[in-house]
């Protein structure tokens, strides 16, 4: 078996240009990025840069211009079946009930109501909204809503976890707080299985270093590509708000900012461009 959970190779993305239709425009050229197994791997890249359309690509939503998406081994066809999706904004159903939206994807894959509700119950608990099952997406805070989209993709044990940018609408600690606890989980596994891949979006670098084991650095777009990888040797477990008064973190943050840097200047000169 592969070691690798999740390989994209010299993918190229070309969209028609929303402002003029004959044109074309190249949003991400030539790049590789190779999960492992159980690895936690975060892309940074400007605001625009092609983050997300990376990650749809992964995902199985979107299929590249060119070059070759593989799933433990297998070339991906279609959705990723293997991988479980958490979006900025909130993708619960505001008429389900917390446990009901974590119930619809074990439902969906044909698991008996009770069982499905016992698993979703447990997942509730695990990530502390043990009495909150019955609220509606309205009743809960943006905190809780967060964690209850959680408990929705961790309850089908998917193998890869595609995050983009998932707590950048949480008050600074909230969203320390739930960054915390997917730590957690992750490093505790799923059950009886094996840790899982993550392909973690930001644009926080603090974000990705204190979460990673891998950051990859994106350049500006148009034709976007990984311009720097840095291994994150921090000790685990790790704090996120803690670990950034490690020397070790600053001492990455300043080698993987110098890197980054000239490419937010540069990806904030082409929105204001745009925005003309
Ligand atoms: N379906 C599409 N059609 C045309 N252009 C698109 C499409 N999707 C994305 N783009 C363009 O591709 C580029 C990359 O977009 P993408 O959303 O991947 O960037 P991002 O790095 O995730 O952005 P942000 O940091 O703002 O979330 C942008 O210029 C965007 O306008």
């Amino acid at each position: 078996m592969s070691d690798f959970a999740l390989e994209l190779e010299d993918i190229t993305v070309t969209f028609t240009s929303a402002h003029a239709p004959g044109q074309r425009y190249n949003a991400v050229a030539d790049t590789t990025l190779r999960i492992r197994a159980g690895e936690f791997v975060s892309v940074v890249g400007p605001t625009g840069c092609g983050k997300s359309t990376l990650l749809n690509i992964a995902a199985g939503l979107l299929q590249p211009s060119a070059g070759a998406v593989t799933v433990f081994g297998q070339p991906l066809a279609g959705v990723n079946r293997r991988a479980g999706y958490m979006f900025q904004s909130d993708a619960l159903m505001p008429w389900r009930s917390a446990i009901a939206n974590v119930m619809v994807g074990l439902q969906y894959r044909g698991v008996p109501d009770d069982a499905a509700r016992a698993q979703a119950q447990a997942w509730l608990e695990r990530v502390g909204l043990a009495g909150f099952g019955d609220r509606y997406p309205h009743q809960l805070s943006g905190g809780m809503r967060k964690r209850t989209a959680l408990a929705q993709v961790l309850a089908l044990d998917p193998d890869i976890i595609l995050m983009d940018e998932p707590f950048s609408a949480l008050d600074v600690q909230t969203r320390q707080l739930m960054e915390n606890e997917v730590l957690e989980l992750w490093a505790a596994g799923g059950g009886q299985r094996a840790r899982k891949a993550v392909l973690f979006i930001t644009h926080d670098l603090d974000e990705a270093i204190a979460m990673s084991d891998r950051v990859v650095v994106l350049s500006a777009g148009p034709a976007t590509r990984p311009i720097g990888e840095f291994e994150i040797d921090l000790p685990r477990p790790r704090d996120v708000a803690e670990v950034r008064a490690h020397p070790r973190f600053i001492e990455l943050h300043s080698q993987v900012w110098a890197v980054l840097r000239d490419e937010v200047l540069k990806g904030y000169a082409q929105q204001l461009k745009k925005a003309a």
